[in-house]
């Protein structure tokens, strides 16, 4: 496999802000890869050095096999860049929107309409900017990116500012993206965006990457432990505990906590005395890798 984007030890300041600090990362062919870190951690930048929109103080970037600065026209055609939504032509319904940018391309006008069926903007297709919902102009924004049929697709948090259900709605848009091949780059700030959409994702804070890898792989290489938490008085504490062994167990009056490192035998001796209902399991989560890189607590 190759890769669609190198970068080795990049730097970008404002100033005395080291927005992005000596950053290193690959993206393999067909990969859907996640800048993941919380406001002002340099994600938006790094992306904008990677897209060429930039020019980097020092390092090197390579995307599909190209220089990305200074502005490279062999680049365009091959890379979609998401737009936020303010950037749309004012008054312009969805369907000219997309039109529109197609054309700056060549692209015909039906392989654009193509587009806002596989976003689910059909419907929306007569709307003007301005009467779409955020969701559907954030789906509007990715069609655009993707009008011209690009190899790789840069989105800088394509959710975010949607709720819960639009946020979904949308991860199945840009799984079916993936889905085709295309390679995706994503930043976000919700940790559960890129546990769910990320084949890999790089922990960035403070300019620096901290950790990349898989999202399952990064949570199986902390050491800690599973939470499973019972009803008080359901089975009594002392018996917990004797079956939990070296487990730590507590009991705030309401809710039984058992903190183990093998969760199995203590699921095992609870469903033995019938007492999984409205039992729950917390495993690590990217969370807990975050706090383990930074010492802090994530805050989205
Ligand atoms: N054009 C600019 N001039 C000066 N400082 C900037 C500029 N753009 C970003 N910064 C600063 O650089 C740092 C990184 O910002 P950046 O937008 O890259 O982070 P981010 O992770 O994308 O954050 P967010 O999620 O809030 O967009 C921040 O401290 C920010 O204030």
């Amino acid at each position: 496999m190759t890769n669609t984007i190198e970068v080795a030890d990049l730097h970008k300041h404002y100033g005395k802000v080291r927005a992005v600090d000596g950053v290193s990362f690959e993206v393999a062919d067909g990969e859907f890869f996640g800048i993941l870190g919380p406001n002002g951690a340099g994600k938006t930048t790094a992306l904008e050095v990677v897209e060429g929109l930039r020019e980097p103080d020092s390092g090197t970037v390579t995307v599909l096999g190209e220089r990305p600065w200074p502005r490279n026209p062999a680049l365009l055609p091959r890379i979609g860049v998401q737009l936020q939504a303010s950037s749309f032509f004012e008054r312009l319904t969805a369907r000219e929107q997309i039109r529109t940018f197609a054309s700056l391309y060549g692209v015909p006008a039906t392989q654009a309409d193509h587009w806002l069926a596989v976003v689910g903007l059909e419907d929306a297709a007569g709307q003007p900017n301005e009467r779409l919902s955020g969701g559907q102009q954030q789906r509007l924004s990715i069609a655009c990116a993707l009008a011209h049929g690009p190899d790789l697709v840069f989105l800088d948090e394509p959710t975010s500012g949607l709720d819960p259900q639009a946020r979904r709605n949308l991860w199945d848009v840009l799984r079916e993206i993936n889905r085709q091949g295309r390679t995706v780059v994503l930043t976000t700030h919700y940790m559960d965006e890129a546990e769910a959409l990320c084949d890999r994702v790089a922990v960035m804070d403070q300019g620096r990457i901290l950790g990349a890898g898989a999202p399952a792989a990064l949570v199986r290489g902390l050491d800690t432990p599973t939470r499973i938490s019972i009803e008080s008085g359901v089975v009594p504490l002392d018996e917990v505990r004797r079956f939990a062994g070296s487990a730590e167990v507590t009991d705030d009056g309401v809710t039984v906590s058992i903190s183990t490192r093998a969760p199995g035998p203590v699921l095992a001796a609870l469903a033995g005395r019938d007492a999984l209902h409205g039992l729950s399991v917390r495993a690590a989560t990217l969370e807990d890798v975050f706090l383990e890189l930074t010492g802090r607590e994530y805050r989205e």
